[in-house]
């Protein structure tokens, strides 16, 4: 019978972030409950990185040192690479919704995905609050529990949910795209924005057909890398938001914005939209969708900022 090809590693990573889970419920329950808000920023750093170093402890323990490759937000806050490799490779937010954790808002995650040879294999996120277990493997369906889950239906934007964060980035500049991007959104109109405070919840609720789209401009791999394969295998699509394409050619008007810079009159004679392409994890840009026809849509409002790729060159100091 055909090896099923990192089964052991999937049923192990489900393992782990019950455990997980548990971890970070226990530390709510002890640590931040227990105190007044404002004494428990500094326990929700200590408990993001004792829950990522259990997670790595035990995939190291069961698979052995130096077989696997690692990307773990708490790791690559301190410096380790963020670069994916051909060797199988882990990529582990271990607690997906911190700022939600510290408040006791009832969104946290644990995010374990597993990538060979660049390709993504299976997702794991374990809402640990709610207990839903969503995980998927590549070409096998998506679950929450034991229950299969599917996108939904929804073609007509007008019929849609939308899902997005504003980020922890609270830049003048930045910030107004966000919430620029957010208002012309809701004014297609759309039935409603919504936000988990975890782009790893949110993905779960895109492929579970709660909400038909995701979409999150500075997200980084870790917090995307699980929930990608969860939706694709719900039947949903992932997308790039990946720059502008010129639907018509308006050459005095080129000539304006080369000389002015872009400006929105500018902008509607240079006819400029918003494409989507190929969905690049490390980008920090991403629309996941029920169907490409609502991700196009909302693709055409979203305002670009830029954000580092997650694996560009560490800047020496
Ligand atoms: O609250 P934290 O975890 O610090 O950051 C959040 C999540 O990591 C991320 O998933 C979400 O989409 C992001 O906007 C938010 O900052
Ligand atoms: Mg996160």
């Amino acid at each position: 019978m055909a090896e099923d090809l990192w089964k052991k590693e999937y049923d192990f990573a489900v393992a782990v972030a019950r455990k997980a889970g548990a971890v970070i419920r226990e530390a709510g329950e002890k640590e931040i409950k227990v105190c007044t808000k404002s004494s428990t920023v500094d326990l929700v750093t200590k408990t993001d990185e004792r829950v990522e170093k259990i997670i790595i402890g035990s995939l190291k323990e069961e698979f052995g040192e130096g077989t696997h490759c690692f990307i773990g937000e708490e790791s690559v806050a301190k410096g380790e690479p963020c670069i994916l490799t051909d060797k199988p490779t882990w990529i582990i937010d271990p607690v997906d919704g911190t700022t939600n954790f510290v408040h006791g808002f009832p969104f946290v995650a644990v995010s374990i995905a597993f990538a060979v040879n660049k390709e993504l294999e299976f997702g794991v996120v374990y809402s640990c609050l709610e207990d839903k277990m969503y995980k998927a493997r590549r070409g096998k369906g998506a679950f929450c529990d034991d229950d299969r889950i599917t996108v939904s239906d929804v073609e007509e934007i007008k019929k849609s949910i939308i899902i997005s964060e504003h980020g922890t980035d609270r830049s003048p500049e930045k910030v107004k795209k966000i919430f620029s991007t957010m208002q012309k959104i809701l004014c297609i109109p759309v039935h409603g924005l919504r936000g988990s405070g975890t782009a790893a919840t949110n993905m779960c609720l895109v492929a579970c057909g709660a909400v038909e789209a995701f979409f999150e401009i500075g997200i980084h791999c870790w917090d995307i890398a699980a929930g990608a394969v969860i939706v694709k295998e719900a039947g949903g699509i992932l997308l790039d938001v990946d720059g502008m394409s010129i639907r018509s050619v308006n050459c005095v008007a080129i000539n304006q914005a080369l000389c002015f810079g872009e400006t929105p009159l500018l902008k509607n004679r240079l006819c400029l939209t918003i494409q989507g392409g190929p969905f690049d994890l490390m980008s920090r840009r991403m629309v996941s969708a029920n169907n490409k026809k609502i991700a196009d849509r909302i693709i055409k409002e979203i305002e670009i900022f830029p954000a580092e790729r997650d694996d560009a060159p560490i800047q020496k100091k």
